[in-house]
């Protein structure tokens, strides 16, 4: 069986435990910088070009796409699908996951529970959004931010609407939300693969910081979810449609509330704080989705070579 993780550094934490267990399968495994990758589009014909030749037709792959990079990572994604390989991370619950209101929007129509939002844009009246999403204190998130970059905490109406007509001014596109104020800068991560939950943590921010990012300073101990956080992990992944994935929550008065559902959900926090192998899950799931094809050990040709016709 042929395995292409898709990651731009096999150096990461993530990127070397997956390889590690993929190895362990007996599977062979290459790690592939997508960024390298050239996709070639022909009549009935959708090809990988990687360091100068055919790429052979995987199995199944392991898409670790950058936030920054979510463009260019999904179309190749969606390019492997083509090929008829299987992803643990299809395409279209990349880019909807990459995108913060996008996905609020599928989560609040699946019933899963989050804080209260709001979006306009920046021709709209700052005080009305402030009203709308409940007055003072907000959060303010910019819609392309990750790791706690561009989340704000804003304490007063003044404030709000001072850093509001900021962002309005400079064209950001961003989310207005009610502060929950209980989280005290906790919030667990549920990992999830093949809707089930494999392991969580509880996250708690630096001294002094409302967000719990690891990124911004937190710090992460092994956590057992109660019922209730465990089937909102669970229906907010079958929402987002990801078969791998880390479900944000904070807790809050009414419940857990999902913050965001990530992708490209890292492996070390997880493993580390729960000592759960967490990389074998996802080679289990991915066992038992594909048969290995027997064509795909065959050597890739195109179907006639129509360079420069
Ligand atoms: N409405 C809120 N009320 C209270 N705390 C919040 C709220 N929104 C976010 N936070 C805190 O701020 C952190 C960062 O917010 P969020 O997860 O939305 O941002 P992010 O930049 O996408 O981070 P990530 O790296 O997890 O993708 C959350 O994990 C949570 O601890
Ligand atoms: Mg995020
Ligand atoms: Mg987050």
């Amino acid at each position: 069986m042929r395995i292409y993780i898709l990651s731009r550094n096999e150096n990461l934490y993530s990127t070397k435990r997956l390889l590690e267990e993929a190895t362990a399968k007996g599977w062979e495994v290459k790690v592939i910088d997508y960024l390298k990758c050239t996709i070639e589009i022909m009549k009935g014909e959708l090809l990988v070009n990687y360091e100068g030749k055919l790429l052979p037709i995987p199995d199944a792959i392991i898409p670790r796409i950058g936030a920054s990079k979510t463009f260019y990572g999904a179309a190749m994604v969606r390019h492997f699908e083509m090929q008829d390989v299987f992803s643990t991370t299809g395409n279209l619950a990349l880019t909807r996951s990459r995108d913060k209101l996008r996905s609020l929007q599928v989560l609040s129509k699946n019933d899963v529970d989050l804080p209260r939002t709001v979006f306009a844009s920046n021709k709209s009246n700052a005080k009305d959004v402030i009203a709308l999403s409940g007055g003072a204190p907000l959060v303010l998130k910019i819609l392309e931010g990750t790791q706690g970059v561009g989340v704000v905490l804003v304490d007063s109406k003044k404030a709000a609407k001072s850093v509001l007509d900021a962002f309005y001014g400079m064209d950001v596109n961003l989310l207005v939300q009610e502060y929950i104020e209980e989280a005290n800068g906790t919030d667990i991560r549920a990992f999830i693969v093949d809707n089930e939950v494999v392991g969580a943590m509880k996250r708690q921010g630096a001294e002094g910081d409302f967000r719990s990012n690891l990124h911004q300073g937190g710090s992460a101990v092994a956590y057992k979810l109660n019922r209730k956080e465990k089937a909102t992990a669970i229906a907010a992944a079958r929402a987002m449609g990801l078969g791998v994935c880390g479900v944000d929550m904070i807790p809050s008065k009414r419940g857990p509330l999902v913050m965001e559902v990530n992708s490209s959900p890292g492996l070390e926090g997880i493993e580390k704080s729960t000592n759960i192998n967490i990389a074998q899950k996802i080679m289990d799931y991915i066992e038992k989705n594909i048969k290995p094809k027997s064509s795909n050990t065959k050597k890739i040709k195109r179907k006639k070579d129509s360079i420069g016709a």
